[in-house]
């Protein structure tokens, strides 16, 4: 099961990141970066697994954030026909809109919702969970925003954010992929099975 994408992880190349004075290994891939092309079978391998998962019933939004959850939410909407909606980077302004923090392992931002509301019955979808400093603040925001969090999927996982998320908010995010990085390279070491 997700052959592909694990085959093309483990020839991901790394570079290092600078942030806050610490060295970051950032692995370089298709799902995760848009380059140099991604495989539309490797995409519709992540929908269709998703879509096994059986989670995606009665399901109002599938939630992803900019940027690269969007192919993947994107897929997975086209073959559920359930609708996307987006966690931008920039500000509207819009009334209701919701602003929280994101931290990576390389980065700071803002990210900012609009379109869900109280109630709504949401998927949420992303590329990769590292530190969970993404994942963290949206599922408190979204919590206290009254969303119903039905499911959490993120395509690659390293690092301790999947721990993270789940000593501190109970969630249990479903992995594909998990991998460790180093400077030299990329390795496979489990995922769904
Ligand atoms: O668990 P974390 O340490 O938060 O890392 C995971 C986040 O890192 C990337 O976001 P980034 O803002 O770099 O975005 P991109 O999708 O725009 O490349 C990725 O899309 C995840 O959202
Ligand atoms: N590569 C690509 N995207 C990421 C990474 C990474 O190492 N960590 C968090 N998002």
């Amino acid at each position: 099961m997700l052959e592909k994408l694990k085959k093309s992880l483990e020839e991901a190349p790394v570079i290092q990141k600078e942030c806050d004075g610490q060295i970051y290994n950032y692995f370089i891939h298709p799902i995760s970066d848009g380059i140099p092309e991604t495989d539309p079978a490797i995409l519709e391998e992540i929908a269709d697994f998703i879509i096994a998962d059986g989670k995606v019933g009665g399901i109002d939004k599938i939630v992803t954030v900019e940027a690269m959850g969007i192919p993947i939410a994107t897929t997975l909407s086209l073959k559920t026909r359930i609708p996307v909606s987006i966690i931008r980077k920039r500000k509207y302004g819009m009334v209701g809109e919701v602003e929280l923090s994101q931290s990576t392992g390389y980065s700071k931002g803002a990210l900012f919702i609009n379109g869900l509301k109280k109630g709504d019955r949401i998927l949420i979808v992303d590329d990769v969970i590292s530190t969970g400093g993404t994942l963290l603040p949206l599922l408190e925001t979204l919590n206290g925003m009254g969303a119903d969090v039905a499911g959490v999927y993120c395509v690659i996982g390293r690092g301790e954010g999947m721990g993270h998320i789940k000593e501190k908010t109970g969630v249990d995010v479903t992995v594909l992929v998990d991998i460790s990085v180093s400077k030299d390279g990329v390795t496979v070491i489990g995922g769904v099975k």
